[in-house]
């Protein structure tokens, strides 16, 4: 996600006594407040340039633009506006945080945590946890982990709200900036319930609430006294590469945090005394504080003042981090509470100016990069097998080299350095080769030639028997010898001064006449030709072209040849293409293990697909049961107080939820199935290339080609030889339809949607008294 705005909403509370001067304009995004002249003295803000404000003869006009104004809209549509979007965006792996501001009694907690007793005025919290869990519900092919946190600030001091005693403030609290480690802010020692479902993550939060500080007040009889942070941390995993990819930040996860800030308010109209009148002062201090940071940020002031207060250090991601923000400007629209609207709408389009910079949060996990550099490896030695294939090189291979093969090699340069073997004997196929050749060659060069009796200079003389013009320095700095200064390797010697890259014509003619070709110049400068086939300072090349010998021009260890290690193919050398879908087509049909992965891939395909057609035979259940359901709403609707239609509703329902845990179940099923496939063909593969390494030939199946070959090739020519997955794959897009379905089901839901929520009211509220949310009681509301 690019940088952003932050988006802010207005949402007004409904009154009977609505402020005459207080206009939502057509587009529903600008709002203008007519302020009597007297009334507006010192609210005029000349710095502010999204507030818009007009002196008429008696009235101030002010004007303000929001991302939306929502005015005696539902629950439903505020949730739809300001938090749905939030919640996606951290279902994507972003931070997103939305929170609530205004005066005392505006509706910031009403919008934020609803009306606990009443499913339908139910806030962003439980909403956004219901999205939530309907879209992990949709996702089987991705795994989730969902944790949950409450934080409160009370009177500047931190408070677990789902710790075992919420109302102590725990002095192991500390709020924690982790932006330089690449996370960002957390709270240690804040407890993380992992939930498993909507109902265990409501339960936590409804325990919670109970937890949280509340007192009345003239305005509010049950106003906050309190900041709330309830926070939902997400970890995803994709179930494809489950094993690697983890959308996770260093901190821990993608976050959501929605918060339920206190009121401001005015202790003269809230008639505060002793430890509200404290409360208050510390609720508008850090209010204030909050300003502030949100004023420096809109200047971009070098400093910002995040530390100066808890709440300010816990928002300093949603105001200017890594972090999708959404913040909703609550009204009261009363005459009497102008003054504090206006401050509220100045404040608001403040955060609206504001930036952030949100980014997916990736797993920083080493294990986890460990396996992704793994495969990122083993994809890139496919594809330099699959280039060796189509370009008809010999099988080759990119491993490490075993220890017997690292004795084979360094045998071989022994011999070599003793004359029994030529040079084009030495590998010259990999980088990896050619370096163990190298390093065999300094292991004789400095072993003093104890192994074949002769110094390191006389066997290199020997090896060279048939010396280039550098042949025969006595001087130090033999090749072989380490190189003093660098240490770094042993010396191949230098190029005469004036060398050119090779294609000039002064290279060309060096290249011609320089003599000797092929062979290691062992000396340093020579007065004249080349060292080893020298040309300027062009990189170490190697020769591979068919009949490249130590005669040939252009040997091992030449300087500047024109031959790529990649592209070293034998100009008359034809290239070799064999016919893999046709070979993998014959080695399924054939006998053994052929046979038996093919049927074992047939048979998980078939149950896939088997699966697949049950899941959509579940979905149309469930949507027959959900027409019956609105046919008898319907029937019900016309003719009230049919109990015989009551009794048919409630059998209705009880059906609709049978069928939906039963799709639930057979959804479930999906990864697994799709796993067991994935696996037997991935074995079926492994047995392919070492069938087709084991008849000898050419690639070992061409390691990558073998495999993409063999595999796209047998779905093409599946007319002929009869495919294993044609039956499961074409089943995507009913699988998808499937999943629309579902979705929309979900989404209309009358009888499933709320069960979640009356389940962990029960378990909480009325079932524990003082919340059960684990099982254990938590401790009663602590007056502090
Ligand atoms: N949009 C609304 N629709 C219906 N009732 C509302 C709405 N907004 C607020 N209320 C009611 O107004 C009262 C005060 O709301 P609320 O407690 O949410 O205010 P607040 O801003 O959180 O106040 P405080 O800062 O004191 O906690 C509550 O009884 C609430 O139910």
């Amino acid at each position: 996600m690019p940088r952003s705005h932050v988006k802010v909403f207005v949402r007004t509370r409904p009154t009977a006594r609505p402020y005459e001067g207080f206009r939502v304009h057509k587009d529903g995004e600008t709002v203008t407040v007519n302020l009597p002249k007297e009334e507006s003295s010192g609210l005029i803000n000349n710095q502010l340039e999204s507030l818009t404000f007009k002196a008429r003869s008696a009235l101030i006009r002010l004007t303000a633009a929001f991302d939306g104004v929502l005015e005696n809209v539902s629950q439903d549509a505020v949730y739809g506006a300001a938090g749905a979007a939030a919640v996606d965006a951290v279902l994507s792996g972003y931070n997103a945080t939305v929170f609530c501001y205004g005066q005392t009694g505006a509706g910031k907690t009403f919008t934020m945590c609803g009306d606990g007793r009443n499913y339908t005025h139910r806030g962003v919290i439980p909403r956004a946890l219901h999205q939530i869990f309907r879209e992990i519900d949709m996702r089987p092919d991705k795994t989730y982990r969902v944790a949950v946190s409450y934080l409160e600030i009370h009177n500047e001091a931190l408070y677990d709200l789902l710790a075992e005693s919420p109302g102590t403030s725990s002095e192991a609290l500390a709020i924690m900036d982790e932006a330089a480690a690449g996370g960002g802010c957390n709270v240690r020692g804040l407890t993380q319930e992992f939930v498993a479902s909507e109902e265990e993550a409501l339960a936590q939060f409804f325990a919670g609430e109970q937890a949280r500080s509340t007192a009345p007040h003239a305005l509010n009889a049950l106003s906050s006294r309190s900041h709330a942070l309830f926070s939902v941390a997400l970890e995803m995993r994709t179930s494809e590469d489950a094993a690697e990819r983890a959308v996770v930040c260093a901190g821990g996860v993608s976050k959501l945090t929605l918060v339920d800030l206190a009121g401001s308010e005015r202790t003269k109209k809230t008639n505060a005394s002793g430890a509200a009148m404290r409360e208050a002062a510390c609720i508008n201090k850090s209010l204030s504080f909050l300003e502030q940071v949100v004023n420096a940020l809109a200047r971009r002031d070098a400093h910002v003042p995040f530390r100066q207060t808890k709440l300010t250090a816990a928002l300093k991601d949603a105001l200017g981090g890594n972090c999708v923000t959404v913040m909703v400007a609550n009204l009261w629209p009363e005459a009497v509470h102008l003054e504090e609207c206006v401050s509220t709408l100045r404040f608001a389009s403040r955060v609206r100016s504001l930036e952030t910079d949100a980014s997916v949060n990736e797993s920083a996990d080493p294990a986890l990069l460990l396996r992704r550099y793994e495969r990122q490896v083993r994809e890139l030695k496919q594809e330099l097998a699959m280039r060796d294939m189509l370009s008809g090189r010999a099988h080759v291979s990119y491993d490490d080299l075993s220890e017997a093969e690292q004795r084979e090699l360094r045998e071989l340069v022994g011999r070599y350095f003793a004359g029994q073997a030529g040079l084009d004997e030495l590998p010259t196929d990999s980088l990896k080769r050619i370096r163990e050749t190298y390093r065999a060659m300094r292991a004789i060069a400095t072993a003093g030639g104890g192994a074949l009796g002769a110094s390191p200079a006389a066997q290199l003389q020997q090896a060279e028997g048939r010396g280039g013009p550098g042949a025969g320095a006595e001087e130090a700095g033999l090749v072989g010898d380490l190189d003093p200064g660098s240490q770094r390797g042993f010396i191949l010697g230098s190029a005469p001064l004036g060398a050119r890259p090779p294609g000039s014509p002064a290279a060309a003619a060096t290249a011609t006449g320089g003599g000797g070709g092929g062979g290691w110049g062992t000396g340093r400068r020579p007065a004249s030709g080349r060292v080893g086939g020298a040309s300027g300072e062009r990189p170490l090349s190697v020769g591979t072209g068919a009949g490249a010998t130590a005669d040939a021009a252009g040997g091992v260890g030449q300087l500047g040849g024109t031959q790529q290690l990649a592209g070293a193919v034998a100009a008359d050398a034809p290239p070799l293409r064999l016919d893999f879908n046709a070979l993998f087509l014959k080695w399924k049909a054939g006998s053994g293990e052929g046979r038996r992965l093919a049927a074992a891939v047939r048979e998980r395909g078939r149950a896939l697909a088997e699966l697949k057609a049950s899941v959509k035979d579940a979905a149309a259940r469930v949507n027959a049961a959900k027409a019956a359901i609105d046919a008898l709403v319907a029937a019900g609707l016309a003719a009230p107080g049919d109990e015989g239609a009551v009794e048919h509703l409630r059998a209705a329902k009880a059906s609709y939820r049978a069928e939906f845990d039963r799709l639930r179940e057979l959804r479930g099923g999906l990864a697994p199935a799709t796993d067991a496939l994935a696996a037997v063909k991935a074995q079926q593969l492994e047995a392919f290339e070492a069938w087709a390494a084991a008849q000898g030939l050419p690639g070992g199946a061409g390691g990558a080609a073998g495999r993409i070959q063999a595999f796209h090739g047998a779905a093409a020519a599946a007319g002929a030889g009869g495919s294993d997955e044609e039956d499961f794959e074409e089943l995507d897009p009913a699988e998808t339809f499937e999943r629309l379905q579902m979705a929309k089901l979900l989404q209309t839901d009358p009888a499933g949607d709320s069960s979640a929520f009356h389940a962990a009211r029960k378990r909480t509220v009325a079932g524990g008294g003082a919340a059960a949310a684990r099982g254990t009681l938590k401790a009663s509301p602590v007056p502090r």
